[in-house]
Formats: C-alpha cells, sequence, structure tokens
C-alpha cells in the first residue's frame, strides 16, 4: 500500500505567529506610539528575490507594520549601496534593515552585510550576530533556519538525538540551520556539492532538509521511510513553475512528512522577519 506524506502546511502555522505579531504590534503601538519599520534594499533582479520582496511588502502591511522599499539598479556601486545602508542605520523609525541576496557580482556582499547595523540585522547575517548564534546567546535568529525549527515543532516531532542531514552549507540557509538542530539536540551532518555517496548520507536522515537551489534535486531513493523532509528550494521547474528542492510527487509515497513550495518553508520565513524586526522595534521603544 502507498504511503502518504502527511504535508505540512507552513501558511497556517505562519498565520498564527503574524495573527500574534499584529496583536503585539497594536499594543506597542497604543502604548509608546513605536511603529515598527522595515527597509528592503533590493539591487537588480533576482527571481526567488522578487518572490520574498513582494510577499514581504504583504506581511508588512498585514501586521500593521511600516514598510518601505528601495530597489536600485544592477549597476548600483557597493559605495552606494553601503552609502544607502549607513543612511538606514540612522533612520530612527527603521527597525531592520534587509539587503536581498544574492548582490550582482561586481558588489561584494560581505562588506555589505557588515555596514549593517547589528542592531537592524533583522537577517541576523552580520558576523556578530552569526557569532552569537553559534554560541547560542542570540538576539536574532535566523529567519528560515528559525522557520524551519518552528514547522518542526509544529508537527510535535522531538529533535533530540535524531539523525538531521541538510544539503547545502551556504551562510544563508545551511550553515545556520546546521546550527539551530544542533542547538536543538540532533545529530548533524552537513552536505554540499563535494559530499561523497550524496544519496547514502540523506538516506541515514530522520530529518532531511534540502537547501540546494536545484529543482527537485531530492528523489525518492534518497529519503527514508517516515523521515521529515523539509524543502527550502525557491526553484523553477522545466516550465518556469515555482518548485522546491525535492521531488515533491515521488518523496511524498516515501517521507513521513514534507513541506510544500510553495506554501512551506517561505510564509514561516517571513513570519520570522516579522518577528524580528518586532523584537528591535521593542529594544528601541525600551521594551
Ligand atoms: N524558502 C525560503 O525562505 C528561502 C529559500 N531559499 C532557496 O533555497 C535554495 C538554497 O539557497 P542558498 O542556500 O542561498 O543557495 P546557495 O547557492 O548559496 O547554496 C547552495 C548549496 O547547495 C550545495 N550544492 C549545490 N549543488 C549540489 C549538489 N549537486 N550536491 C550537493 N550539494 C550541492 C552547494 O554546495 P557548495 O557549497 O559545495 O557549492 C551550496 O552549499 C535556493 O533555491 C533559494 O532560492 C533561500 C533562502 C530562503
Ligand atoms: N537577505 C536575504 N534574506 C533572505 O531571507 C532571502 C534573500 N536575501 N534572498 C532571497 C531568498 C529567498 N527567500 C524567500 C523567502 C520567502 C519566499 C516566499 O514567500 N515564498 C512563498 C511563495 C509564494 C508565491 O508567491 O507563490 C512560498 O513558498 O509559499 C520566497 C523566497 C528569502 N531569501
Ligand atoms: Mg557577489
Amino acid at each position: 500500500m502507498a504511503n502518504s506524506a502527511v504535508i505540512i502546511d507552513g501558511k497556517a502555522v505562519s498565520k498564527q505567529t503574524r495573527d500574534n505579531i499584529a496583536v503585539e504590534t497594536a499594543k506597542l503601538k497604543a502604548e509608546t506610539g513605536v511603529t515598527p519599520g522595515l527597509a528592503v534594499v533590493i539591487v537588480g533582479d533576482d527571481s526567488a528575490s522578487r518572490v520574498y520582496v513582494n510577499n514581504k511588502k504583504k506581511a508588512c502591511a498585514e501586521v500593521g507594520f511600516y514598510s518601505e522599499e528601495h530597489a536600485l539598479p544592477a549597476e548600483t556601486t557597493q559605495e552606494e549601496l553601503v552609502a544607502l545602508v549607513k543612511e538606514l542605520n540612522t533612520r530612527e523609525e527603521i527597525d531592520g534593515i534587509l539587503v536581498q541576496l544574492p548582490l550582482p557580482k561586481h558588489i561584494d556582499e560581505k562588506a555589505v552585510i557588515e555596514a549593517i547595523s547589528p542592531k537592524k540585522d533583522v537577517d541576523a547575517f552580520h558576523e556578530q550576530n552569526v557569532g552569537k548564534i553559534m554560541i547560542g546567546n542570540y538576539s536574532f535568529l535566523p529567519c528560515t533556519p528559525a522557520g524551519i525549527v518552528e514547522l518542526i515543532d509544529s508537527i510535535g516531532v522531538d529533535v533530540t538525538g535524531k539523525e538531521c542531514v541538510v544539503i547545502g552549507r551556504s551562510n544563508i540557509v545551511g550553515k545556520p540551520m546546521a546550527m539551530l538542530m544542533l542547538h536543538k539536540n540532533a545529530t548533524v551532518t552537513i552536505c554540499h556539492s563535494r559530499t561523497r555517496d550524496l544519496p547514502e548520507v540523506c538516506r541515514r536522515a530522520d530529518i532531511l532538509i534540502a537547501a540546494v537551489g536545484i529543482a527537485k534535486f531530492v528523489k525518492a531513493d534518497m529519503v527514508k521511510p517516515g523521515a521529515v523532509v523539509i524543502d527550502v528550494g525557491m526553484d523553477r521547474d522545466e516550465n518556469g513553475k515555482l518548485c522546491g528542492d525535492v521531488d515533491f510527487d515521488a518523496v511524498k509515497e516515501v517521507a513521513g512528512y514534507l513541506t510544500p513550495v510553495p506554501g512551506g518553508v517561505g510564509p514561516m520565513t517571513i513570519s520570522m522577519l516579522m518577528k524580528n524586526t518586532l523584537t528591535s522595534a521593542k529594544e528601541r521603544a525600551g521594551r
């Protein structure tokens, strides 16, 4: 008999978080006059970034935040971008600054990220915040990994002692993801493009997290029966349709739990961004 995975509803879980944030935001405004503010900076054009920017704008309006978008041409120089970031650092009404990655090749991403005030770094990409996460003493958690932890909590799966395999070692998803799972007492393996026998390593996973950036990369024979499979990918299939890093239709016959794309990790990332921005605004209000 064919097994069929429980599909984790990221939209529903993220809505709960956003409802709470909306209530807290209204309270903060009423009691202190502070409205959380988020500035998003996008340079040039990137498909995953465009989806993200549009959904963020909607989410800010939903929870009652002030938001502004700075869309800059691909030819923007690093100096111009850093100057904008520094101006946003000084603006009282801006609690969070998010510079969309990837940046055009002529710009050094690290230099731009380090220019963001760590207090307004709602992505938690600044080295000061990354260091805090590593130690386990953080103010902001990285949005995508934090959202994934909430999704796993929502299905009532205890991570302690489990084998967790993360595919991908980027600074924005793979590495911080592995760290959060380690904090949750998983036994963590990180895979990447040089990993030998990747399917075999993946098959060990009780919890498999794919952050590769290749459409339908994770096949059914890479998944242990009953495993929790989390799909971070924001890819395009052969028809240009949004899809994930996991071959959804095949893997759902093997996995115990599976996140869809869209409607899985993406909405959670946005809710965690709202959460970090609210945390920063509370700090400004002295709360
Ligand atoms: N849903 C959400 O909220 C978010 C979604 N995304 C999406 O998640 C995906 C990953 O993003 P990101 O981490 O930024 O991507 P990167 O391109 O920065 O990293 C991809 C990682 O996958 C590894 N990889 C590539 N090919 C293979 C392979 N054949 N076998 C094993 N590992 C491989 C790379 O290895 P190596 O290091 O060796 O090159 C790298 O570590 C993208 O689709 C992105 O759009 C990203 C952020 C948030
Ligand atoms: N500094 C920075 N921080 C990021 O966190 C970051 C980034 N740069 N660059 C791009 C990637 C990608 N990313 C997404 C987050 C949510 C959705 C999202 O909302 N997805 C919806 C899509 C719904 C739809 O429109 O169809 C979903 O999966 O349901 C998409 C993509 C964050 N990223
Ligand atoms: Mg670059």
